[in-house]
C-alpha cells in the first residue's frame, strides 16, 4: 500500500529532528535522493553523466535548498550544472556549495525569461526546484514566464522536486503554470497532492525517498492499493461455494434507448467473478443482454434473491426509473450494498447506507453536492477533486467514487484510496458501464463474509468502517489494470476492457500464490 500524507502533516512529523538541530541532515539525505534520482534516469536513457547537463530552477526556499544541493552534487559526479535562481536570492549555504562545485548561475529578472528558456530547454535534465510544500498558491511574474517559455520548448527531462512547483502538495490542486515532470522525487513520504487529479497528472513517475522521519508519520491522508494488495484481498472461491454463495447481483441498468449499457454490465460483472446475475428491465433490452450474457437471468417480475445491487448504467424511461427506486428503497431497507451510478444517482434519498457505492464523474458529482445546496460546477470538481470527493461522502454517507484518470473513492469516515492503473484510452464510451459491472460483482462477493474481521480486508489491516471504499478501490483498480492490458498503448472498445478482465484476474491469483 502505497501511503500519502499532506505537506502539514509531513512537517509536524519533520518537526522534532529540526528542533534537534537535524535539519541540515534532512536536506542532505533529499539531494542525495534527487542526485541518485537525475543519474539514474540519465543511465536508464543510456547516457554517461559525464558532459551531460542539468538545470536547477531553485526558489528561495528550502525546496531550492534541496535543488541545489542536488546540483553541486551532480556537478562534482561530471554533469556541467546551471541553476537559475527565480526568486533572485536562494539558501545561502546550498549556494555555496553548488558555486564552490563549479555550477554556473543565472538570476531570473524581468526580461530574461524567454532567453533563460532557450538556455535551458537543450539541458538533458532540468530539476523544478522552485517551490516545495512551503508554497502559497503558484507561480507568478518572471517565474511563471520562464515556465511557460520552458513547457512550450519542450525540455528532454523534467524531474521535480518533491512537488512540481505550483502543484498544492496538501490537495493536488493546480495553480498553473506548472512544468510537466517526468519523475517527482518526494522527501519522506509521497505528498498527497500527487495522488489526486490534476496534480497526479504534472508529477509524472514518483519516486518517494526515504530521509529519517518517516517513523513519525500520522495516519495517511490517501492510500493507493499496490497489485499486491489488490491480489491480497481478491475473492477467491473456495472448495464448497456455489453460485449463491459466490454472490448474486442484481443490476438495473439499459433502457429501450440504452441497451449497450446493460449488456456491458451485465457482461462484466459476469466475467469479474459474479456467481450469478439478475437483470432487471424491459424485454427488448433484455433480449440483448442475453444476447450477449446468456448465463444471465431476466427477472420481469418480483426478483430471486441478491446479495447486492448495481443500478444506473443506461438508465433511462419512467418504467427503468420507478423500477430503481423501488429496488433502492427494497435494498436500503434490506441493508445491502448498492452501486449507484448514472441516472440511478438522481434517485439517491437524502442519506444513504455506509456499504452503498456511488460512482459519479465530475460532473454528476457536482449535481450530487447541489442537492445539499453546495453550489459547484463541473470544472471546480475537476480542479478540486479531493476536495469534492471528500464532501461528497461526508454529505451523502456513502462511499464515493470519482472516475477520472486518477480515480479517487472517500468513504464517509475521511478515508481516501487514489488508484490510477488506468490510461487515457479508457475514455471511450461504455468504459463506466463495465466499471459498475465490476464494482457490482465485487459488492456481491463481498456482501456475504468479506467485510467481517476474519475476512481479507481485516488481514490486511483495513479498519471496519473503511473496507468499502477498499472494496471499490480494487474495482477501479482492476477495471484500470483491465484497460491499460486492452490497450497496450492503442485505442480500444469497453468491450475490450471487459474481455481483458479475466485476463487480469488470473494474473491477480498468480501473484497472490508467489
Ligand atoms: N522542513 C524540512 O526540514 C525539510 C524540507 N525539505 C524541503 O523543503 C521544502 C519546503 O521548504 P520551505 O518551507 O522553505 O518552502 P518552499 O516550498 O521551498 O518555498 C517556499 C518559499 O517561497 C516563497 N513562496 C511561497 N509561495 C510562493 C509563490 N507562490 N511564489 C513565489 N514564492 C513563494 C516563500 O517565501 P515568502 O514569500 O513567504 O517569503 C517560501 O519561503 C520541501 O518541499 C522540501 O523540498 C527537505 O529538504 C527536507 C527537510
Ligand atoms: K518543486
Amino acid at each position: 500500500m502505497i501511503s500519502a500524507f499532506t505537506g502539514t502533516q509531513i512537517r509536524a512529523a519533520e518537526q522534532p529532528l529540526l528542533d534537534a538541530g537535524e535539519g541540515a541532515v534532512l536536506m542532505q539525505r533529499a539531494a542525495h535522493g534527487l542526485a541518485n534520482a537525475v543519474v539514474n534516469e540519465l543511465r536508464s536513457e543510456g547516457r554517461r553523466l559525464y558532459g551531460s547537463s542539468v538545470t536547477v530552477l531553485a526558489g528561495k526556499g528550502n525546496n531550492g535548498g534541496d535543488g541545489l544541493f542536488a546540483a553541486a552534487i551532480l556537478a562534482r559526479r561530471g554533469m556541467r550544472t546551471t541553476a537559475v535562481l527565480t526568486a533572485g536570492s536562494a539558501h545561502p549555504g546550498a549556494l555555496g556549495a553548488f558555486g564552490a562545485a563549479g555550477g554556473r548561475i543565472h538570476v531570473l529578472d524581468e526580461n530574461n525569461a524567454e532567453e533563460l528558456a532557450v538556455l535551458i530547454a537543450g539541458d538533458d535534465v532540468v530539476i523544478d526546484a522552485i517551490l516545495g510544500t512551503g508554497a502559497r498558491g503558484g507561480l507568478g511574474g518572471p517565474a511563471a514566464e520562464l515556465i511557460v517559455a520552458l513547457q512550450e520548448l519542450k525540455p528532454k527531462v523534467v524531474v521535480a522536486c518533491d512537488v512540481p512547483s505550483g502543484v498544492d502538495a496538501d490537495t493536488g490542486e493546480v495553480h498553473w503554470p506548472v512544468l510537466t515532470a517526468r519523475l517527482t522525487v518526494a522527501f519522506g513520504a509521497v505528498k498527497a497532492g500527487l495522488m489526486a487529479d490534476p496534480g497526479e497528472g504534472c508529477a509524472g513517475r514518483v519516486l518517494p525517498v526515504p530521509i529519517g522521519m518517516e517513523d513519525s508519520l500520522p495516519l495517511p491522508a490517501l492510500r493507493r492499493l499496490s497489485v499486491r494488495d489488490v491480489a491480497a484481498v481478491l475473492p477467491n472461491p473456495g472448495r464448497r461455494v456455489h453460485k449463491y454463495t459466490r454472490g448474486v447481483l442484481g443490476i438495473v441498468a439499459g433502457s429501450e434507448r440504452y441497451t449497450g449499457a446493460a449488456a456491458l454490465s451485465v457482461e462484466a460483472a459476469s466475467v469479474a467473478g459474479a456467481g450469478m446475475v439478475r437483470y432487471l428491465g424491459p424485454e427488448t433490452v433484455a433480449r440483448q443482454v442475453l444476447e450477449r450474457t446468456p448465463e444471465a437471468i431476466w427477472e420481469p417480475g418480483e426478483p430471486g434473491r441478491v446479495q447486492a445491487w448495481l443500478l444506473g448504467p443506461g438508465l433511462n424511461g419512467t418504467e427503468q426509473l420507478q423500477r430503481a427506486r423501488d429496488v433502492l428503497a427494497a435494498a436500503s431497507a434490506a441493508g445491502q450494498p448498492a452501486v449507484v451510478d448514472a441516472g440511478a444517482l438522481e434517485l439517491l434519498p437524502e442519506r444513504c447506507p455506509p456499504h452503498w457505492i456511488l460512482t459519479p464523474h465530475a460532473g454528476e458529482l457536482a449535481a450530487l453536492l447541489g442537492r445539499g445546496e453546495v453550489c459547484v460546477t463541473r470544472e471546480d470538481v475537476e480542479s478540486r477533486t479531493l476536495h469534492f470527493v471528500r464532501l461528497a461522502a461526508e454529505h451523502t454517507g456513502a462511499v464515493v467514487l470519482l472516475k477520472g484518470a486518477t480515480t479517487l473513492i472517500a468513504s464517509p469516515s475521511g478515508a481516501v484510496f487514489s488508484q490510477s492503473e488506468g490510461c487515457p484510452w479508457m475514455s471511450t464510451a461504455g468504459s463506466g458501464d463495465v466499471l459498475g459491472g465490476i464494482l457490482g460483482a465485487l459488492a456481491a462477493t463481498y456482501a456475504e463474509s468479506g467485510m467481517d474481521d476474519d475476512g481479507p480486508f481485516a488481514a490486511q489491516g483495513i479498519e471496519p468502517a473503511e473496507r468499502w471504499a477498499a472494496a471499490a478501490a480494487v474495482g477501479a483498480s482492476i477495471h484500470g489494470m483491465a484497460g491499460s492490458a486492452a490497450s497496450a498503448g492503442g485505442p480500444l472498445t469497453a468491450s475490450d476492457i471487459v474481455r481483458a478482465v479475466p485476463g487480469v484476474y488470473r494474473a491477480l491469483m498468480e501473484h497472490r500464490t508467489r
